[in-house]
């Protein structure tokens, strides 16, 4: 888990290393052939191999404790499942039958049976595991049927696998049979079984064959730790035999060995660009990176798919489609990344979940699955909570502490008062609101009503950010919006000011966008794929001059040098404020962010129904407020802006009537010699200061191991160059 601050290369921290491991995965399967597959640290490991045979306290969930001897398994956990499986195996294709025992030790929730390294530890919930639980019921793939009987505290329950004859699955009571319960399906006969438990508040002992028997097994089995090395495998994540099923002899059909997931498209589209980026500079193999988001053509994703792909980067939905239906194939993926962990967290814990379900547990060290999670804004308990769902022992590596913002942001304030400013009042320039007022009086005779003062809040907004561009003559500037349609709007009134047509607009003729001084580009979810894409391109190379968007651009994206961000209105919620913000100050630039807060409280459009419009809804609903069956509410930023002071633990300085900067802005700039969108100078602050000679010594260090590690890196490569030529 890494939480740093907006700009400060949080892609590159996962891409790089993620594209190196990757990359050395693949070449080392190209080397070895057959013998070794990637796949094989979460398959089940070596065959023909002396097994230590204990319960795997790397193959297991978090809340499952193990005794130090490997054989008692506890989990104090009321509310989900714990899982573990053993350090072995068995080749459900080996000819053989094996058996080995559980004795329940109090009152709690056990299941018991066998399952795939690559299953979930959840016994019986997937395709690949069998389950016996104390309840009286088998399961797997989630169904649950009636089987034998209940077992509860004190009973052993023998475990059974016999691989003739196509394989089944069967359990005893304290001695007494109970009949078969599963029979191995075909995908499975080419696996390795491994004894697996469940556990809800419950505790079990298990007994391979190390000790005697409670109840001896049945005719025919044998305990695990009597079967023939050549039937055994073990998970030692170090290599060796494959256990999927697929061929691992060449890098030709490969699968996924990350999956990355991103909040936007926007954004998962800029992450897959820096992994072909970085990626061009590795070669033979060449690595494949596939970008899969909702919105765009099906087909072009399948065929990359059936090509092979091995970075998958991704929105969630689109993901988990394809994981549910085997189109991104995941039992061999070792790394699953959440970039803007807490925005995928707060908007798709299940998906989260559901992918994470799919994804082999199995395998030791760098071998085993690892969890990455990314933010600026990492530090709260949703977070928290589902690091302990994904991650076996998450580390936290926080780089700024939980509020930091980067210093090179600049934060300014335009304080909006139609009482005192009673320009709104004109007609000209034309301006665009939503429309919740449409039934209010308007006008100089009314101005004193709440409602008069927020639609005359609204005219004002787009009078002042015309004369902001204007005193900034900004050449480039992210404008964000509360919602779709203030964004509509707002390009509605860029344009007419730059003349309508003529590159004022993404619909307007683009190439002619730099000298129309408001030339604009809208980002916003309402907008399709192609036009976000187009919007987001001519903003990068400057072929516009502003991009209006809603909080979908507020993460990660990444416009190299933009010196303005503008808040139409501030959000309500502190952490989107440090997203937007992030946009600018990046990599070492300066950047201003100016935030238009208004005195009085704006009514404004809030959806509550899928897909409608505030000119489509139904019975003037878009002028009512949400109690009243309407579609708006009252907006407070004056709230908002004392949570975002308290975030920052700064108020904000105003900027004056003329636009010009706070003083000890002005003077910060000036000082260093400073601009907005350049690389800042020699302004660093006292405290940055200070804080660069406490930690020098200790980079120092640092830099050097890094140095070290990066150089033996290199000549291990070399030495495999020689051997290989
Ligand atoms: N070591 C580096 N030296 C110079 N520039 C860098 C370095 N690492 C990253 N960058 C650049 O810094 C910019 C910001 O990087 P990145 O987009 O990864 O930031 P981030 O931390 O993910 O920000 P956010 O929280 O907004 O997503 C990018 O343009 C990137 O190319």
């Amino acid at each position: 888990m890494a939480a740093a601050e907006t700009g400060s290369g949080k892609t590159g921290a996962f891409a790089i290393p993620v594209l190196q491991i990757v990359h050395e995965a693949l070449r080392q399967r190209m080397r070895s052939g057959a013998a070794a597959s990637i796949s094989s640290r979460g398959g089940g490991g070596a065959a023909n191999t002396t097994v230590d045979w204990v319960l795997n306290i790397e193959d297991r969930d978090l809340n499952v404790a193990l005794s130090p001897d490997g054989c008692t398994a506890q989990s104090r956990s009321e509310k989900s499942w714990g899982g573990v499986r053993a350090t072995g195996g068995v080749f459900a294709s080996c000819g053989g039958k094996v058996y080995y025992e559980v004795t329940i030790n109090d009152e709690g929730l056990s299941r018991v049976g066998w399952s795939c390294p690559t299953a979930s530890l959840e016994l019986g919930t997937d395709r690949l595991g069998f389950g016996f639980g104390g309840t009286g019921k088998k399961s797997h793939q989630r169904q649950y049927d009636a089987y034998g009987e209940p077992f509860g505290q004190g009973d052993v329950i023998g475990c059974m696998l016999d691989c003739t004859a196509g394989g089944s699955v069967s359990f005893c009571k304290n001695g007494r049979q109970l009949g078969e319960a599963f029979k191995l399906p075909p995908h499975l006969q080419s696996q390795v079984l491994h004894p697996a438990i469940c556990l809800k508040n419950a505790e079990v002992t298990v007994n391979f064959g190390s000790k005697p028997f409670a109840f001896p097994p049945p005719s025919g089995f044998v305990a695990l730790t009597k079967a023939p090395a050549a039937k055994v495998a073990a998970t030692n994540g170090s290599g060796g035999g494959g256990t999927t099923g697929h061929s691992p002899s060449a890098v030709a059909g490969r699968k996924p060995v990350c999956i990355i997931l991103e909040p936007a498209k926007d954004l998962a589209e800029q992450t897959s660009n820096c992994f072909n980026d970085y990626g061009k500079h590795l070669n033979n193999p060449a690595l494949r990176t596939g970008l899969f988001v909702g919105g765009i053509d099906i087909a072009p994703q399948i065929r990359l798919l059936r090509d092979g792909v091995d970075i998958v980067v991704g929105t969630p939905g689109r993901v988990l489609d394809f994981v549910e239906s085997g189109k991104i194939p995941s039992e061999e993926v070792r790394f699953y990344v959440l970039d803007e962990a807490d925005r995928l967290i707060a908007d798709n814990p299940d998906v989260i979940i559901k992918i994470y379900n799919r994804l082999p547990k199995a395998g030791t060290g760098v071998n085993r699955l690892q969890v990455l999670l990314f933010s600026a804004t990492l530090h709260n308990p949703e977070v928290k909570d589902m690091a302990a769902r994904i991650c076996v022992n998450p580390i936290l590596v926080d780089l700024k502490g939980k509020d930091a913002v980067p210093e090179t942001v600049d934060h300014v304030l335009v304080r909006v008062n139609p009482g005192e400013d009673r320009s709104w009042l004109q007609s000209k320039p034309e301006v665009f609101t939503d429309g919740c007022h449409a039934l209010d009086r308007i006008g100089p005779n009314s101005a004193s009503t709440p409602e008069c003062l927020s639609e005359a809040t609204k005219r004002l907004k787009q009078r002042l950010l015309q004369r902001i561009i204007n005193a900034f003559n900004m050449e480039q500037c992210l404008i964000f919006c509360r919602t779709n349609y203030d964004c509509d709007n707002l390009e509605k009134f860029l344009n007419n000011l730059g003349g309508g047509g003529g590159g004022g607009g993404f619909r307007g003729k683009m190439e002619s966008g730099k000298e129309n001084p408001y030339s604009c580009v809208v980002l916003a979810g309402a907008r399709s794929m192609d036009e976000r894409r187009a919007a987001l391109a001519a903003f990068k190379d400057g072929d516009v001059r502003f991009m209006i968007c809603t909080d979908v651009a507020a993460r990660g994206i990444d416009i190299r040098e933009l010196p303005y961000v503008i808040n139409m209105a501030l959000p309500d919620k502190s952490e989107d404020y440090i997203h937007r913000i992030g946009r600018v100050g990046r990599a070492g630039t300066m950047g201003l962010a100016i935030s238009l807060v208004s005195e009085v409280p704006e009514k404004v459009w809030f959806c509550t129904v899928k897909g409608l419009k505030p000119w489509t809804a139904p019975d003037s609903s878009n002028t009512r407020t949400t109690d009243k069956g309407g579609h708006t509410i009252w907006y407070d930023e004056k709230a908002f802006l004392a949570s975002i002071e308290t975030r920052l633990g700064r108020p904000i300085p105003s900027m004056t009537e003329d636009f010009s900067l706070p003083l000890e802005l002005k003077e910060r700039l000036a000082n260093a010699g400073d601009k907005y969108g350049q690389q800042r100078g020699g302004g660093v602050s006292k405290e940055v200061t200070e804080h660069m000679v406490q930690i020098s010594q200790n980079v120092q260090q640092l830099a050097s191991l890094e140095w070290r590690v990066q150089t033996s890196f290199l000549r291990l490569k070399q030495r495999w160059q020689t051997t290989e030529s």
